[in-house]
């Protein structure tokens, strides 16, 4: 085909010659290599999902950053970048293409990486090795934490938790524990709750959700192990679906009808938070009522299972939902429809919200289940079609930090501080205002010299959730303090 009859449809939707298309990248990859001789700062955006827009926004406000926004899904990177100035999309997939990360990463004054948190180490193996600084919104995993004296040796600065959970809620928890202990007042206790969710009237489905970040991510975190302190003793919830069943009703909101889980290791913030003193410390995650008992029926049928599974791997002969549920089950996929419903029954312990759930998302039929590597990334695509937010619905956040504080004078207060966020309809949602931000502000106090820390850092400091806080109210995120005094 001659060259002027081929044509692209760019970012934009627009049909554009691919002469031109191919021309306007080359004019875009030209201007950032005179930006980067006229002391402009380059910043290497790993991932362009559902969180990443907020932090190109913030970063393109000042004309002398270019980012270079790197995706393994090419077309997704185009549509962020699209959006800003100083933008270069590029494609990018950090599993097979580990030279050409490298590279990258070396062309870079900065790497934020807003990837599946399980490709950080290797991404932060290569900012060590070109003394490059890096961002993430994840948590310090062991793996990170094994870098630390290389990060150190390299001289370079790597943030982490520098998002919503974690992230605000470590800022706004240590600014209240730095400000009670200089009052001289003793953490007693520490209860922290975040959700990310959708508006009430969004939420009508059966597990009351809509995705704003990761599905697989969101889908994984139901069946961790979690522990946490509860009045001095340590309570542990072992991995594999126990979690779903250590749901409590909350009524911090009483016009909101939410349910809490613990949220991981909470004691292992006991030390850094240098909250020795208390009794009771909890972080946990929030969803509206009636969350955990429909995720539990995919829990007892063994949905949440990140093991490869090569039959689903093809989509030349899908797999059927029922097929797959009666592999689960150990029955043969040609059972009668009733008997299979039985078994299905059964399993989820004759409870018949459960099934109306699974009807509902259309599992319990010929319905094909999604081609993907794993079951649980088969469930988390299924769903995600299902559940993601149409055009004008909103998402919301919800972060509530209780602080109880014993005064020297004995008398007992409860902080209670709380963020509540809704999404933009048609522009940013909540959650990626609430992580993109905080990423964007580090990596700005990076740049700068604000954050000048060699190693691994958290933003459990006040030079960096000072300035920090501050910044994200002028982004609209209004925090709010009440207190409580117990006699
Ligand atoms: N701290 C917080 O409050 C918080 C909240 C939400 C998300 N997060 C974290 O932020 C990160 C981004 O979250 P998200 O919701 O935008 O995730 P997402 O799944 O929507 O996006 C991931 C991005 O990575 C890209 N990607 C995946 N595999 C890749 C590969 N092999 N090579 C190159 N690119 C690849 C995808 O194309 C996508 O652009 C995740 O690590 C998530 O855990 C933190
Ligand atoms: N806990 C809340 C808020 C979600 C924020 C997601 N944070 C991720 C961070 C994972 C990482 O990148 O290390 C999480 O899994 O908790 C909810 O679930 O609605």
């Amino acid at each position: 085909m001659p060259l002027f009859l081929q044509a692209v449809i760019t970012s934009n939707g627009v049909l554009t010659p691919k002469f031109e298309y191919i021309e306007k990248l080359r004019e875009r990859r030209e201007k950032a290599q005179i930006m980067q001789k006229s002391g402009v700062k380059r910043v290497l955006l790993l991932g362009s999902g559902y969180v990443s827009g907020p932090v190109v926004e913030y970063l393109t406000r000042d004309k002398k950053i270019q980012v270079t926004v790197a995706s393994a899904l090419l077309r997704q990177a185009e549509v962020l970048a699209a959006k800003y100035p100083n933008t270069i999309p590029v494609t990018l997939d950090v599993s097979s293409q580990e030279a050409r990360l490298d590279s990258l990463v070396q062309d870079h004054d900065l790497v934020i990486s807003m990837l599946p948190y399980s490709f950080h180490p290797m991404v932060a193996k290569h900012c060590i090795k070109r003394k490059v600084n890096m961002v993430t919104a994840s948590y310090l995993s062991p793996a990170m934490k094994e870098l630390q004296s290389s990060v150190e040796q390299a001289g370079i600065t790597i943030v982490n938790e520098m998002g919503l959970d974690p992230g605000i809620d470590h800022m706004l928890a240590m600014k209240c524990i730095d400000q009670a202990k200089a009052g001289g007042c003793t953490v007693e206790s520490y209860i922290s709750f975040c959700g990310g969710l959708p508006a009430p009237e969004c939420s009508d489905n059966p597990l009351r959700y809509k995705f704003s970040w990761s599905p697989y991510g969101v889908l994984l975190n139901t069946i961790s192990p979690a522990v946490f302190l509860k009045d001095n003793q340590v309570v542990n919830i072992p991995a594999g679906g126990s979690l779903m069943d250590s749901t409590l009703s909350l009524d911090f909101f009483p016009g909101f009808n939410l349910e809490g889980f613990p949220n991981r290791d909470s004691t292992k913030y006991i030390e850094p938070y240098g909250i020795q003193t208390a009794h009771t410390l909890i972080r946990g995650t929030l969803r509206y009522q009636g969350f955990s008992k429909a995720m539990s029926s995919f829990i007892k049928l063994g949905l949440i299972n990140n093991e490869p599974c090569p039959t689903l791997q093809t989509s030349s002969s899908p797999v059927s939902w029922k097929a797959l549920l009666c592999k689960q089950m150990g029955l043969s996929s040609s059972i009668p429809q009733e008997a299979f419903q039985e078994a299905v029954y059964e399993r989820v312990g004759r409870d018949d919200d459960k099934m109306e759930s699974l009807r509902w998302f259309e599992m319990l039929s010929d319905e094909p289940v999604p081609p993907a590597d794993s079951v649980l990334a088969a469930l988390a695509k299924h769903l995600e079609a299902k559940l993601s937010f149409d055009k004008g619905e909103q998402d919301m956040i919800i972060l509530r930090n209780d602080v109880g504080l014993r005064h020297p004078s004995g008398e007992l207060e409860t902080k209670h501080i709380s963020l509540v966020v809704y999404g933009d309809p048609g522009g940013f949602s909540a959650m990626a205002k609430t992580v993109g931000y905080p990423a964007a502000i580090a990596a700005r106090m990076v740049l700068d010299g604000e954050i000048s820390t060699k190693g691994l850092v958290v933003p459990m400091t006040q030079d960096i959730y000072g300035p920090a806080l501050e910044r994200l109210q002028r982004e609209g995120l209004h925090f709010m303090s009440k207190s409580t005094f117990h006699k």
